[in-house]
């Protein structure tokens, strides 16, 4: 059984993970602010630590409709921007786990966990979604990338089954990145120099360049793979919960 203390530090667990990578590519890490100007470790320690206490809010409100979780997911970013002065270090975070804490609470399995992910996902896709003025939405319709939603969509199915048997966050990171639709870099520079990102890493992963070249690629770019960070974060969650469901579902409650 767990203390609440206990489900807390699971969730900071997940969080503070991501952050242990060596590997950056733009991303903020232990040694590196990487292409942000506005946050660096100990801002992402701040968030964090007020973000994993607040994630238990959800048992406050009704997490079967998808609008309250909406309420509280915007709630959470505006105390996260107020905490962080305004640097955007969880954004796509909150989403997720909400999506999931939520699946979780509701269901009997893991398992049906992820089916309730899908159809809780499907409501992200909300008058907000179809609003022509919002970017997400210009942007699939112009490149067809859903980016955090098209992820919950497939209830995290690349970091769920992604079975290393290492613990190694840096290879879990660099195959995130070359799975993930990751929309940072379609904000920052646009959808054809993301589609070169993708190939600078299938060739790292295939021995043709360096992790040097590919990190000065990154930062020269003023490029950050922040959602895959996101997905390394659940890939962790994951991994733990497969040993843990049970007692994580019951002290949830
Ligand atoms: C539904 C939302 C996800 C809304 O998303 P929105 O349409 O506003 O934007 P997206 O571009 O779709 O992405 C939002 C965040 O999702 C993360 N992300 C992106 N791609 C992926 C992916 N393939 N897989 C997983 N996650 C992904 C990403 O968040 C991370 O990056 C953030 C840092 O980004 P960065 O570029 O450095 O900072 P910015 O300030 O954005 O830009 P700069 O000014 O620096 O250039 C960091 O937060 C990471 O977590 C995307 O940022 C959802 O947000 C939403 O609906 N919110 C409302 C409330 C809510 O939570 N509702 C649902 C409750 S279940
Ligand atoms: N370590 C990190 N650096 C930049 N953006 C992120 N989003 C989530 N984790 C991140």
């Amino acid at each position: 059984m767990f203390t609440k203390d206990e489900r807390i530090r699971l969730i900071e667990f997940c969080l503070l993970n991501e952050l242990m990578r060596n590997i950056s590519l733009g991303t903020v890490n232990p040694t590196t602010c990487g292409s942000h100007s506005d946050m660096d470790i100990f801002t992402f320690f701040s968030s964090l630590d007020f973000l994993s206490k607040e994630f238990l809010r959800i048992k406050e409100i009704n997490y079967n409709d998808f609008n309250s979780l909406k309420k509280l997911g915007i709630e959470m970013e505006n105390k996260m921007l107020n905490i962080t002065n305004g640097a955007n270090t969880h954004k796509g975070m909150i989403f997720h786990f909400l999506l999931i804490l939520a699946s979780i609470l509701q269901e009997n399995s893991l398992e049906e966990s992820r089916d309730r992910i899908k159809y809780l996902a499907r409501f992200s896709f909300d008058k907000d979604f179809y609003n022509p003025c919002n970017k997400s939405y210009m942007r699939y319709n112009k490149n067809k990338v859903l980016g955090a939603r098209g992820e919950a969509l497939k209830a995290y199915d690349f970091p769920y089954n992604l079975d290393l048997e290492e613990n190694n966050l840096d290879k879990a990171f660099l195959l995130l990145c070359n799975y993930s639709e990751d929309t940072n870099i379609i904000n920052r520079r646009g959808y054809e120099f993301y589609l070169s990102f993708k190939k600078k890493i299938s060739s790292y992963l295939l021995g043709e360049i360096t992790l040097d070249y590919l990190e000065n690629f990154c930062l020269k770019n003023n490029i950050s793979a922040g959602g895959s960070c996101d997905l390394v974060s659940i890939f962790i969650f994951y991994k733990l919960l497969r040993f843990n469901y049970k007692n994580f579902k019951e002290v949830l409650l």
